[in-house]
């Protein structure tokens, strides 16, 4: 592989963003989970990951647990905040974690772990966050939950007792003794470090707009589709993300996978058509009245780079009658890195616009190949829509500095990729998750047909 050609990797100038950590301190009870639901869900748009503190409170050993009325579990010294540090300055790295998974009833940690991938926006919650200054410097944003004592303790009764089945008696027990004390030792002192006081929690919306408002003009800060105009992300919904829950779920079966990928990718083409030039065009309808619309482009053509591109060729067939589609294979491994094996272009694709399809953009070396074939073939670089399913930050900077007049239409920006330039959080191998061969050796040969269709031997 040529230096030229050296795929990027997931560090962090190379178009992987930090993520954007807040910390959500407040009293137990104050709203603090509360105020952190509300900021993800309008953030929906966004990755966001939600971490507790209360998952990293220490199991109680047999004889803690014997006197677990004479416990404190207001106290710094209450949670593991070694690993909570390290489980945050790995999210904040990039990295997958797991988180423990503590039970309120048993006192101890289940031993199914969350998994919690790296995201956009990490929130880490919990009454004493502010506490240890190694986490508060991990921190992009502070905010306290600030509400009433008797709103708080009231709120408490309700969960310990209702919730959690516990005594009355014990509640307000645990509370003087415990929970009042540490609020005004070790919970209130940290309120200092707070950017953001919230008075009311929840029940605050101009405070939680405002806040949502100032995250959002943060990332926007690193926005790949500022830094690339060419770059469009379709506007994403709970359908849309749906969609990709399963498509990424190791666990899903082939016909599901093919089914969602379908409407995944059918929503790609379309918009990607969208960008594509018209001519205005009058009709007259039923009613005798005229209608000015625009008439859809016809020299276009699809090319799929084999063989997961080809997954996308049913969703542009469907979208446009009768469409040629030419084909590329390109080679991972090879003497340059990146070896075109195979080519079948339409004749005059130098007249067309190309819809070119590959499912993933990761490294952006396999599309930089097939991009510079279609430019050697005659295709204008403006004329050219890359169409994808999910781009990593690091392809779409590769292709987009290389080629800045191709548009690439992606219905969701990757975290990064990994040190074996997969993707991250990603879907495995595309290609063989669609044609239902994730169980064959990834050495399958193969070989084209005379039809041109990959075939495996
Ligand atoms: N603004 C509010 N109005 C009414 N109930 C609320 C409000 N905020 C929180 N609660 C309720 O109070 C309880 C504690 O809130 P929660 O957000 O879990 O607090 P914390 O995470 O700080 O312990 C929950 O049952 C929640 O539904
Ligand atoms: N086993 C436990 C662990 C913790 N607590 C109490 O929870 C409070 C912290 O949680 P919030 O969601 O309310 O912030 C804290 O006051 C602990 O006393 C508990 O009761 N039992
Ligand atoms: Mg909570």
């Amino acid at each position: 592989m040529s230096a030229k050609e050296q795929p990027t990797t997931s560090g962090l100038e190379n178009g992987h963003r930090e993520p954007f950590v807040i910390g959500v301190a407040g009293g137990a009870s104050s709203g603090k989970s509360t105020v952190c639901k509300m900021i993800i869900d309008q953030l929906r748009d966004q990755r966001v990951v939600a971490v507790t503190q209360e998952s990293f409170y220490y199991g109680l050993t047999e004889d803690e647990l014997v006197h677990v009325h004479d416990y404190n579990f207001d106290h710094p010294d209450a949670f593991d905040t070694e690993l909570l540090l390290s489980c945050m300055q790995s999210l904040k790295h990039g990295k997958a974690v797991d988180i423990p998974n503590y039970n309120f009833k048993t006192y101890k940690s289940a031993p199914n772990a969350r998994k919690v991938n790296p995201s956009d926006v990490i929130i880490l919650e919990g009454i004493l966050v502010f506490h240890d200054s190694r986490l508060r410097d991990l921190m992009n944003m502070k905010i306290f939950v600030d509400t009433d004592a008797d709103v708080r303790l009231t709120r408490r009764i309700r969960r310990d007792t209702i919730d959690n089945g516990r005594d009355i008696r014990v509640v307000l027990d645990q509370y003087s003794k415990f929970v009042k004390t540490a609020f005004e030792d070790f919970i209130l002192p940290t309120k200092k470090y707070a950017d953001i006081i919230i008075p009311r929690g929840g029940d605050n919306d101009v405070a939680i707009d405002l806040i949502v408002q100032h995250i959002r003009t943060k990332l926007g800060q690193h926005d790949l589709c500022k830094v690339h105009p060419n770059l469009y992300v379709i506007q994403t919904t709970y359908q849309i993300r749906g969609m990709h829950t399963i498509i990424r779920d190791a666990a899903t079966a082939t016909h599901d996978f093919i089914f969602y990928a379908d409407r995944l990718i059918r929503l790609v083409v379309e918009h990607g058509l969208g960008h594509l030039p018209f001519q205005e065009k009058q009709v007259i309808t039923p009613t005798g009245s005229v209608y000015t619309g625009v008439e859809f482009s016809k020299r276009l053509c699809g090319i799929s780079v084999i063989r997961s591109g080809e997954s996308m060729e049913n969703a542009l067939r469907a979208c446009c009658k009768g469409i040629k589609i030419g084909k590329i294979l390109i080679h991972r491994e090879g003497d340059n890195g990146q070896q075109l094996i195979y080519q079948n272009l339409p004749k005059d694709i130098a007249n067309r616009h190309v819809l070119l399809l590959d499912p993933i953009l990761g490294t952006g070396n396999s599309a930089v190949q097939a991009i510079s074939l279609l430019l050697k073939k005659g295709v204008q670089e403006a004329n050219i829509i890359f169409l994808n399913l999910i781009s990593a930050p690091q392809g779409v900077h590769v292709v987009s500095k290389r080629f800045p007049r191709v548009k690439i239409v992606t219905s969701e920006i990757e975290f990064g990729l990994n040190d074996d330039f997969r993707v991250i959080p990603g879907m495995g191998e595309f290609g063989d998750r669609y044609f239902g061969t994730d169980d064959y050796q990834s050495s399958t040969p193969f070989f084209c047909d005379d039809k041109n269709r990959v075939r495996l031997l």
